[in-house]
C-alpha cells in the first residue's frame, strides 16, 4: 500500500488543478447515485453499533441519511471552488547576483490518517488529500467498516473515471490495529501521519511512528460566562456548544460562570439543560444553586474536570474571576476549544491571550472549530500541536513548499 500511495502521489504531484477538480465533482456525483448502497452498508454498521450498547451521540456520529448524504456530496463540491494551493508562489525576489529565489506550495506526499468512526470523515481527509495533490492512505474506526468500505470504492471509481490512480486514495482493510502499527513504520513511502482519535491513539502514535505525526487531538472545551456578559445570549451559545452534537471534539464539556452572575444564569440554564436531558456534574457551589432545579444533578468527582464527555453531560465550576477561569482551564487540558461570554474588552483579552487552545472564541460557540465553517471547505483534522497547524487543517495544511533557484534571471549582457 506505501509503495502504492508513493506511486500514486508522485503522478498526483504534477496533475493540473482541473484534473483533480474533475475527480472530485465524479466523486460527488458518485456518492449521490450509489446513494442506496452506501445507506445500506451504513445500516449494517448502525445495527452492530446499538446492538453492542454504544451510546446514543456515538452512533449518531456513526449515522448516514439522505441529507448527511447529500451535505457530504456538497463539502465535496465546495472543496471544488477552493483554490488549489499547490505551485502558489509564497514569495519571490531577485537576489544580488541575479538569481531569482522563491518558495512554490506543493503537496506533502503520501498522507496517513487513522480517525474515528464518523463515514463523513473519510470523504473530507480524501477530498482534501485528492486536491492537494497527495495521495492517503485511510483507516476509520472499526464501527465504520462497512460504510467506509463503500465509500472508498465510490472514490476509487471515480479517481479510475478521472483518469488518475485508484490507489491514491486506500483504506486499510483489516480492523487489526497491528496494521496501525506498521503504517506507522512506513516513513520510506508515508510523509505525514494524523492520528485523530483519543489519548491511547495519540500516545501510540508518538511512540511509535518513525513518521512525523500531527495530532488531531482531544482537550476539555470550556466556556467561560463573565459577570458583564450578556446573559440571555449566552444562554443559547452554551446550549449549542452543550447540546447541537456532544460526541463531536469542540462540543463543551465544562462551563465556568462567574461569581456574580452564577445564581442568575444558572437558574435560566438549568431549565434548558432539562429539557434537553443533560446531566449536571456541579461543583459545592454550583450544586446548591441547581439542587432541587435539575432533573438530573450529582457533585463533581475526582477527574470530572478531566473528562470529554462526548454526550449530554456538563460539568458546572463556579469562579471569582477571568483568571480564575484562565487557572482551572490550564489545569483540565483546555488545548482545543475554549470561549469567553463578555461585554468587557479586557477579560476578553484577556482570556484570548491566555488561553492555551488551539481556537478561542469571544461570545460564540466552541462547535464553531470545523474546516467548513473557517470556509476551509471541510478538515482533515484538528490540530491541538503548535506545529506544523494548528486548529481545522484544511488545503494549506496539507502543503510543504520548495525553494525554486533560478539563475541568470538578470542577464549582466
Ligand atoms: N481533534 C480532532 O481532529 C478530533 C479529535 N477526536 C477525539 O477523539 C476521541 C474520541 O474518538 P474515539 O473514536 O473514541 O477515538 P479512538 O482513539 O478510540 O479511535 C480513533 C481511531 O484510532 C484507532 N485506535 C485507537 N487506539 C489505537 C491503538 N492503540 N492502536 C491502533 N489504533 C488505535 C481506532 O481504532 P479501532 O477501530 O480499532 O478502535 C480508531 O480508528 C475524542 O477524544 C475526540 O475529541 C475525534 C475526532 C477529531
Ligand atoms: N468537524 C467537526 C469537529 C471535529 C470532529 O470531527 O469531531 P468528532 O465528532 O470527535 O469526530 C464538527 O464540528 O463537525
Amino acid at each position: 500500500m506505501g509503495q502504492a500511495a508513493q506511486q500514486a502521489a508522485f503522478e498526483l504531484a504534477t496533475t493540473a488543478t482541473a484534473i483533480k477538480n474533475k475527480a472530485l465533482a465524479i466523486i460527488a456525483d458518485e456518492l449521490e447515485s450509489n446513494k442506496d448502497i452506501i445507506l445500506a452498508a451504513n445500516k449494517q454498521d448502525i445495527d452492530a453499533a446499538v446492538e453492542s450498547g454504544m451510546s446514543e451521540a456515538l452512533v449518531d456520529r456513526l449515522l448516514l441519511n439522505e441529507s448527511r448524504l447529500a451535505g457530504i456530496a456538497n463539502d465535496v463540491r465546495n472543496v471544488i471552488n477552493l483554490n488549489d494551493p499547490v505551485g502558489a508562489e509564497l514569495d519571490s525576489r531577485v537576489l544580488e547576483n541575479g538569481m531569482r529565489l522563491s518558495r512554490r506550495r506543493v503537496p506533502l506526499g503520501v498522507v496517513g490518517v487513522i480517525y474515528e468512526a464518523r463515514p463523513n470523515v473519510t470523504i473530507d481527509i480524501a477530498a482534501l488529500c485528492l486536491k492537494t495533490g497527495n495521495a492517503s492512505i485511510l483507516r476509520g474506526g472499526r464501527e465504520t467498516f462497512h460504510s467506509n468500505m463503500a465509500l472508498v470504492k465510490v472514490i476509487q471509481v471515480a479517481l479510475e473515471k478521472a483518469g488518475l490512480p485508484a490507489s491514491s486514495v486506500q483504506y486499510i482493510e483489516q480492523p487489526d490495529r497491528d496494521l496501525v502499527s506498521q503504517l506507522l513504520k512506513l516513513d520510506q513511502y508515508v510523509d505525514m501521519i494524523i492520528p485523530r482519535g483519543g489519548a491511547g491513539l495519540h500516545k501510540m502514535c508518538k511512540e511509535n511512528s518513525t513518521i512525523p505525526v500531527i495530532i488531531g487531538g482531544f482537550g476539555i472545551s470550556h466556556i467561560y460566562v463573565d459577570d458583564s456578559a450578556d446573559l440571555t445570549r449566552s444562554l443559547d451559545v452554551v446550549e449549542n456548544a452543550k447540546v447541537q452534537r456532544p460526541s463531536a471534539c469542540n462540543a463543551l464539556d465544562t462551563l465556568l460562570v462567574h461569581e456574580k452572575v452564577a445564581e442568575a444564569f444558572l437558574s435560566r440554564l438549568v431549565e434548558r439543560m432539562n429539557k434537553a436531558k443533560v446531566t449536571l456534574v456541579a461543583d459545592d457551589t454550583a450544586y446548591n444553586l441547581l439542587e432541587g432545579k435539575a432533573s438530573s444533578l450529582r457533585k463533581v468527582a475526582e477527574g470530572d474536570f478531566d473528562t470529554e464527555w462526548l454526550s449530554y453531560t456538563l460539568g458546572i465550576k463556579v469562579v471569582n474571576n477571568v483568571d480564575e477561569a484562565i487557572f482551572h482551564m490550564r489545569k483540565h487540558n483546555a488545548s482545543h476549544s475554549d470561549s469567553i461570554l463578555t461585554n468587557n474588552l479586557q477579560a476578553a483579552e484577556r482570556f484570548v491571550n491566555a488561553a492555551g487552545s488551539a481556537a478561542v472564541y469571544v461570545n460564540a460557540s466552541t462547535r464553531f472549530t470545523d474546516g467548513a465553517q473557517f470556509g476551509l471547505g471541510a478538515e482533515v483534522a484538528v490540530s491541538t500541536q503548535k506545529l506544523h497547524a494548528r486548529g481545522p487543517m484544511g488545503l494549506e495544511e496539507l502543503t510543504s513548499y520548495k525553494w525554486v533557484g533560478v539563475a541568470d534571471y538578470l542577464s549582466r549582457d
